[in-house]
């Protein structure tokens, strides 16, 4: 099996070139290419010339813009790279019979109420991220192919930035940390999302009525404030230097920090569509953040 891996530099790429590796031939590109193969996604004409060139069984896409707050500033780069290069690579995907597996996010709710977001609810996205994410759905969803689109959260890795390792750096540097409080959602580890991706390709090759869109994430929830909280824990224990200390981080409202892009309050995402398609457990969110700053931090 042929399998073309786009955003293979990304924190869900790199743990992708290691999940997919037992599947097939992996074609994995960056933004920079490979020889003919062109593998960035503003580049729509050459981008759909290079799935012709590969002929996949499977593509994978795990580039993105997710920048949220730049693309309030940079709606047509977001535009293009979030949805309009996805649904190219869905229409080329279409037209070989291939799959196309895609990622978008609880970014595409509004974030309202306490429950959490079931695949069917209904979308609407408070930032130019989250509605070109959707946008990207939309297009895969009408080019007509086989795909999967798994929606997940707040995505942390041990190659790339994220939030957890953002909150150890502020915590030894900084006299004072504060983090909202009032928005709730799980943490989950792109090592995870990767090797649920592998498990949920296989079943779906042989089960192709699988298709279709589910959300992907740690079990549990937590805020950010309480996420940051587990993280300077965990970050103390390995010896880290830190000036602010879990029980000092200010829990504030969203309010009390404003940013160029809304994001919701509930970012909770309801897991048993997956869970039940592909017979898979979820671990709790703190187990994998634990194994990542092991990974990082410890020496
Ligand atoms: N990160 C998160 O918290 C969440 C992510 N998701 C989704 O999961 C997927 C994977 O995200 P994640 O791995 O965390 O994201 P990352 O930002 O870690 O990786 C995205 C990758 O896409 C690359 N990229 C950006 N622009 C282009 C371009 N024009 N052409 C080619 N590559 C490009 C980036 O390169 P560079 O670094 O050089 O810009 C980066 O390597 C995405 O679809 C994202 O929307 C969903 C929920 C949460
Ligand atoms: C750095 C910092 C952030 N915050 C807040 C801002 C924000 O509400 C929250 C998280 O900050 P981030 O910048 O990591 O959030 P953000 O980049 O919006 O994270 C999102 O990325 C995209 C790609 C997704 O798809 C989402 O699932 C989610 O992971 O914490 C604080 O309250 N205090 C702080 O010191
Ligand atoms: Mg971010």
């Amino acid at each position: 099996m042929k399998i073309l891996l786009l955003g293979k530099d990304g924190q869900v790429g790199w743990e992708l070139q290691r999940a997919l590796a037992p599947l097939g031939e992996v074609i994995a590109l960056g933004r920079a290419g490979a020889g003919e193969l062109c593998g960035d996604l503003t580049q729509l004409d050459a981008l759909a010339a290079t799935v012709r060139r590969v002929r996949p069984q499977v593509i994978v896409n795990a580039a993105a813009y997710t920048a949220v707050d730049r693309a309030e500033q940079e709606p047509e780069r977001a535009q293009r790279i979030n949805a309009d290069a996805p649904g190219v690579l869905a229409r080329q995907a279409a037209a070989l019979g291939a799959w196309l597996v895609h990622y978008s996010t609880d970014y595409v709710f509004d974030g309202s109420g306490e429950r959490p977001w079931r695949e069917h609810d209904e979308t609407g996205p408070l930032s130019v991220y989250g509605r070109t994410k959707l946008d990207g759905e939309v297009q895969i969803r009408a080019a007509g192919g086989r795909h999967l689109i798994l929606r997940t959260s707040w995505v942390y890795g041990a190659r790339g930035g994220n939030f957890a390792k953002t909150m150890v750096k502020l915590a030894c540097e900084r006299e004072q940390l504060r983090v909202v409080a009032d928005q709730i959602g799980a943490p989950t580890g792109a090592d995870l999302i990767a090797d649920v991706t592998a498990h949920a390709v296989r079943q779906a090759m042989r089960q192709p009525e699988l298709a279709g869109t589910y959300h992907l994430a740690a079990a549990g929830q937590t805020s950010w404030h309480g996420y940051a909280c587990h993280v300077l824990r965990q970050a103390q224990a390995l010896g880290q230097p830190l000036k602010v200390t879990a029980e000092q981080v200010e829990a504030i409202a969203t309010t009390a920090w404003p940013t160029p892009a809304r994001r919701p309050l509930n970012s909770r995402l309801d897991t048993t569509r997956l869970r039940h398609a592909f017979h898979l457990h979820l671990p709790a969110w703190q187990a994998g953040v634990d194994r990542m700053l092991q990974e990082c931090l410890a020496h």
